[in-house]
């Protein structure tokens, strides 16, 4: 265990705080160059070098990083009233997503358009979707049947990305995406990666004039063209059951008797668009990797959906048995985290784990350190869904694991997302064996905003 986290073990208050251990000038420096060449390979080396909380600069930035359990937990838990996202990760992201749920900086605004859509999630709500899931699949899985008879290699990555779109969209707004859906798709991927550069190095800011801003700007348009095209489709015709768009259009403030404006319905369709396929999508894609990846654990899942489901459609009832499946998604998200950084700020002073915390720092959560802690998972980098029988679970701290973060801020669209996963992944297993065309190397990470597949992901399907 690090000296650092040792820390943990003097009760706060007993001795006065001290200030977070600094990385010195140089590293700082060495830091910032390398960060822009392989921005995971030095949060790895920081984390292994200086412990589970350091203050570093990252992009330039002064910020903490924390990378411990117990650090998680207070920040967005214990004293979340203490943290909100007027941080510089956030900032960025909300020129693209502007006040929507995921980038809105904290309090009531957020409070309130929280307790908007809070119901339209849940588990129960989330049953309604399901048969949309499987209808969405078993179309991409027949379309799938011409290549897989002649073995052709299959992109996984761009395919499942608009069936996690045209999922969400079907599911929450009841309209289907077409060609616009591909070109939003494409549109949000460069969004990303120029995101994803600015987080690196983040010169010039995102508001000057320059090829890259421009460009930006132009996509930005683009992407709110959809929205708006999508919000035209519905209002253009009645839909049978109250979806979230009709409560978002109904939803009024019990102050002021007021609703969401037309800018601010359009800022949640885009966040939740882009919230509710990016992630899943990238999650679908390195599940699909991780099976023709390991033979062995794809037999498994064969086996299990082929006893469990007998050749049927899966349905809601069906997942609590697919427990083999949700294994290895759990692991999956675990190594391969789609959400695998967020920031938050703090608004006053705090203490953490004996560490001063002034007010105004940004403090940095990274879910790929921190899901490869080796305090808690032995052989961090190893794929092994057996960390997830209920024994195993039950022997780590609760918070150790969270793909989905915690707290009041924890991903809104969580049942959503594991039931749409586990639906997809018995589908697919139900239909294919699917291997990793042959001298393919391996897939590495592109570290945009959301952790993609570098090139994405290509596979060979057979029939089974
Ligand atoms: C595998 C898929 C997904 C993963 C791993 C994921 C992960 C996360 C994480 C880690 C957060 C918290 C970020 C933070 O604390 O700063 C978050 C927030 C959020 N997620 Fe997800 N998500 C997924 C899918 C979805 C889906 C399908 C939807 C909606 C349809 C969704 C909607 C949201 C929203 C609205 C927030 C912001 C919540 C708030 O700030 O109140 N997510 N997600």
């Amino acid at each position: 265990m690090s000296t650092v986290s040792a820390r943990l073990d003097s009760p706060e208050g007993k001795n006065p705080p001290q200030p977070v251990p600094r990385l010195s000038l140089r590293e700082n420096l060495v830091g910032l160059a390398e960060m822009r060449r392989d921005q995971l390979a030095f949060l790895v080396r920081s984390v292994r070098t200086h412990g589970d909380i350091f203050h570093m600069r990252l992009g330039g930035l002064p910020t903490v990083m924390v990378n411990h359990p117990d650090y998680l937990q207070h920040v967005l838990v214990d004293n979340h009233q203490n943290y909100d996202k007027d941080n510089f990760l956030y900032r960025a992201t909300r020129t693209v997503l502007r006040e929507g749920l995921i980038a809105n900086k904290g309090g009531e605004p957020w409070r309130r358009h929280r307790r908007i859509m809070q119901p339209s999630f849940s588990r129960s709500s989330v049953a309604d979707f399901t048969t949309n899931i499987s209808d969405l699949t078993g179309g991409l899985l027949r379309q799938w049947e011409e290549p897989a008879g002649r073995g052709a290699v299959v992109d996984v990555t761009t395919e499942v990305a608009n069936l996690a779109l045209r999922i969400v969209l079907r599911a929450l707004f009841g309209v289907d995406a077409d060609d616009r859906g591909r070109r939003f798709e494409r549109d949000f991927l460069e969004v990303n990666a120029i995101a994803g550069d600015f987080f690196r190095f983040p010169f010039p800011p995102l508001s000057w004039y320059s090829p890259s801003r421009n460009r930006l700007r132009q996509l930005i348009r683009e992407m709110d063209g959809f929205i708006a095209y999508l919000i035209d489709a519905r209002l253009a015709r009645e839909s049978e059951k109250p979806d979230l768009f009709t409560l978002l259009l109904n939803a009024m403030d019990e102050e002021t008797g007021t609703g969401l404006t037309h800018e601010q319905l359009a800022n949640e369709i885009l966040a939740m668009i882009i919230a509710g396929y990016e992630t899943s999508s990238n999650s679908i894609s390195w599940i699909f990797y991780q099976l023709a990846a390991y033979p062995d654990i794809q037999r498994r899942v064969h086996d299990e959906v082929d006893s469990v489901l007998d050749g049927r459609v899966p349905t809601l009832d069906d997942l609590p048995r697919l427990t083999y499946t949700r294994m290895v998604i759990d692991e999956t998200l675990r190594l391969f985290t789609p959400a695998w950084q967020t920031m938050r700020h703090a608004v006053d002073d705090d203490v953490i784990g004996g560490y001063r915390i002034p007010r105004g720092t940004d403090v940095y959560l990274n879910l790929f350190t921190f899901h490869r802690h080796p305090d808690f998972w032995p052989d961090p980098a190893r794929f092994d869904p057996e960390r997830f029988t209920p024994e195993e679970i039950a022997r780590r701290p609760r918070h150790v694991y969270q793909p989905f973060g915690s707290g009041p801020r924890h991903c809104l669209g969580k049942h959503f997302a594991l039931t749409e996963l586990h639906i997809i992944t018995a589908m697919l297993a139900q239909a294919f064996h699917i291997t990793r065309p042959e001298g393919q190397a391996p897939v590495g990470f592109a570290p945009l905003i959301t952790l993609h597949p570098k090139g994405g992901i290509h596979l060979r399907l057979h029939r089974r």
